[in-house]
């Protein structure tokens, strides 16, 4: 008898950050992940994980939004399903509910972890096996505070965690941001690569102005200077400077990519499994962008390690990415509620090895960190 789908549990679990994370629209001094624990008729446990960022302030799924639609609409569309025809169940999902990409990847994690360890497979080795088994990994410095955040740069190159450092801005006056992204990247000087991110927080005319500062100031990347829906503007932006810029929030799966790159962007795709509804999804656009010039770069939505973990072995597949990853998000976090966290060294991260996605959930931690009704 073909295994099918039992039974799937969602828990939202709040794990606090080491500081506080200053994005441009919201702070974060706690980062709340739905996990999916799904049950399959084989006695197969496979795990998944849903995460955004700031509730709804950085996109239209909050966390309670992922559990209550998967709960109420997704997982009775799953259970009673066979498990292991991914594809099927993926196009299941897209036919009868729209959107929901975030809790669709994390549907998506949970069955490709299932199906790993029941072929006793890395999820990497599911999508064809990994060209890379250590990828970088860059540090968000977004403490708010310019001598705090070359501080912990100082230590994160000392230690060889990090030499990619991204800092968050947009927040604050123009001038402002550009005097402190100017003042870190003049006290680390060649010693580190230093990028941007602003979140979408300027218009074109400010984005204008803005990002010649930082080109001047020797800034490697530009990433989302302006709204996610302006297209156009953005594609302007990235035919009038020499720094690339790095499109985020305005690509979420390979339509986007496909238009952006038909308009003549070029730069770089930050590709994110909850954006693009999970690992296939993702890796469409990676296909795009690599068709069509454009450079890749493994983003985060600040994931704990399940999540970060599914990143990887999407990552890993691939053979050059262009910008590298900022898988970091289990390292912003006070606690993890996995047995073995993932192992940074070396500027980067190892791909987590064994069946699935080679986690194994605390259970203890996991009971300790999962909110109560
Ligand atoms: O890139 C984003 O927009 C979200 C996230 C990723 C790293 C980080 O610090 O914030
Ligand atoms: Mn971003």
């Amino acid at each position: 008898m073909p295994p099918v789908i039992n039974t799937i549990e969602t828990l939202l679990v709040d794990l606090p950050t080491i500081r506080p994370h200053k994005l441009s629209m919201t702070t974060m001094a706690c980062q709340t992940m739905v996990i999916v624990r799904m049950h399959h008729s084989d006695g197969v446990e496979g795990i998944g994980e849903g995460t955004t960022i700031g509730g709804l302030a950085y996109g239209p799924e909050s966390p309670e939004s992922i559990k209550t639609n998967i709960d109420t609409y997704l997982a009775p569309l799953l259970v009673g399903q066979p498990s292991c025809n991914i594809q099927a169940l993926r196009a299941r999902l897209n036919r009868h509910a729209r959107g929901n990409a975030i809790a669709k990847s994390a549907l998506e994690t949970a069955l490709l972890d299932a199906q790993g360890k029941r072929l006793g497979l890395s999820v990497a080795e599911l999508l064809g096996g990994a060209r890379q088994v250590h990828l970088p990994v860059l540090w968000t410095l977004a403490s708010g505070d310019t001598e705090k955040d070359i501080d912990e740069a100082l230590l994160r190159l000392e230690q060889r965690r990090h030499c990619n450092f991204k800092l968050k801005i947009g927040a604050n006056p123009v001038d402002q941001d550009v005097r402190h992204v100017a003042a870190i990247k003049e006290a680390l000087g060649d010693r580190a690569s230093i990028r941007v991110d602003i979140n979408q927080a300027w218009d074109e005319p400010a984005a204008v102005r803005g990002i010649q500062a930082l080109q001047d100031a020797g800034i490697d990347l530009i990433e989302q200077a302006i709204s996610a829906r302006e297209h156009a503007g953005l594609i302007r932006l990235s035919q009038r400077f020499n720094v690339p810029m790095l499109a985020d929030e305005a690509v979420q799966d390979a339509r986007d990519g496909f238009e952006l790159a038909a308009g003549g962007f070029s730069g770089a795709f930050a590709l994110k499994i909850a954006k693009s509804g999970g690992l296939y999804g993702v890796l469409e656009l990676a296909h795009v962008a690599k068709a069509a010039g454009i450079g890749l770069y493994g983003g985060t939505m600040l994931e704990g390690s399940i999540g970060t973990a599914a990143s990887l072995h999407a990552w890993a597949t691939q053979d050059d990415m262009a910008w590298g990853t900022e898988m970091f998000g289990p390292l912003l976090l006070k606690d993890d509620i996995v047995v073995e966290p993932l192992h940074y060294h070396e500027f980067g991260v190892d791909l987590p090895q064994g069946p699935g996605l080679g986690i194994t959930l605390d259970e203890d931690k996991l009971s300790h960190y999962a909110r109560k009704y």
